[in-house]
């Protein structure tokens, strides 16, 4: 799905990746784990097409940057950011919002089809956000219009879904019931390939098989999510001793020492 070889990005003089190699399987999950500033942005820049390496190679399902046409390439990969809500209408109704992400469009001007309309419900009712189809995406709280958004990014049917942090600014309770709807998606037969990425451990959720750990421009570590979630590799990580505690599959973590001010 995914393959970056000895990628590097630079932009102003300043290094942002550092020969990142990094492959991505079908039946992959993968989460990308990473403190502010280490990268993962321009990482998924670099998937979309929007940014170039200055080295090294990306190659999407299979095909090579710089011998592709990126936008058809595009249309394979539902993204999910809550960078991007600002260019939809606030007065658009949940269901043309949903609707819209058949054509990437925002807003919606093409025809639609009934089958269109039962796709978006489908895809409505899998985000459990199908009783919201009539609101306006304006009014919607914050965990809602991530469901939406997930919901919108599914209509092109996707080979692959990024996730840009889908769990910022929720609280504990539309945290875990965005993140419980999203493992029911990895369960979906159609469900595609996801990167999810996130600052926080505790999001990771058992279906992502894998995770990339992301430092700093470069690969720190990466692997099945399982094994390299430990105390050791995370203290190493974070620069500073982690207690690590397993519950409900997920891994949770706190520093063991008060943090000293620099
Ligand atoms: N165009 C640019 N010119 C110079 N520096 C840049 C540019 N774009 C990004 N950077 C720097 O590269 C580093 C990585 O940025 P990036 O936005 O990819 O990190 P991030 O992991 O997404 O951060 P956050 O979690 O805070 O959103 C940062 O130090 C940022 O200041």
């Amino acid at each position: 799905m995914i393959r970056l070889h000895n990628v590097s990005v630079a932009k102003n003089g300043k290094d942002i990746l550092n020969n990142i190699n990094w492959e991505v399987k079908k039946g992959e999950h993968w989460a990308i784990l990473g403190l502010n500033g280490s990268g993962k942005t321009t990482l998924l820049n670099l998937l979309n097409g929007y940014l170039h390496p200055i080295s090294g190679e990306v190659e999407v399902f299979g095909e090579v940057f710089g011998n592709t046409y990126i936008p058809d390439l595009r249309k394979k990969i539902g993204f999910v950011s809550s960078s991007l809500e600002a260019q939809f209408q606030a007065f658009e109704s949940v269901l043309g919002m949903v609707l819209s992400g058949k054509f990437a469009s925002i807003g919606l001007w093409e025809e639609v089809e009934r089958t269109d309309v039962e796709l978006a419900q489908n895809r409505m009712k899998l985000l459990r956000c199908d009783h919201l189809q009539d609101a306006e995406f304006g009014v919607l709280s914050q965990g809602e219009r991530q469901r939406v958004l997930i919901a919108r990014a599914l209509m092109a049917e996707p080979k692959l879904l990024i996730l840009d942090e889908p769990c910022n600014g929720l609280d504990l309770i539309a945290r875990e019931e965005l993140l419980k709807t999203i493992d029911q998606l990895s369960k979906e037969k159609e469900c595609p390939t996801m990167v999810y990425v996130t600052h926080h451990v505790e999001e990771i959720l058992p279906c992502f098989t894998h995770t990339l750990l992301l430092k700093s421009g470069e690969a720190f570590a990466q692997g099945h999510s399982v094994s390299l979630l430990n105390e050791e590799t995370l203290s190493r990580f974070y620069e500073r001793p982690v207690s690590v505690r397993l519950e409900q599959n997920r891994t949770l973590i706190a520093l063991k020492d008060p943090i000293e001010l620099k």
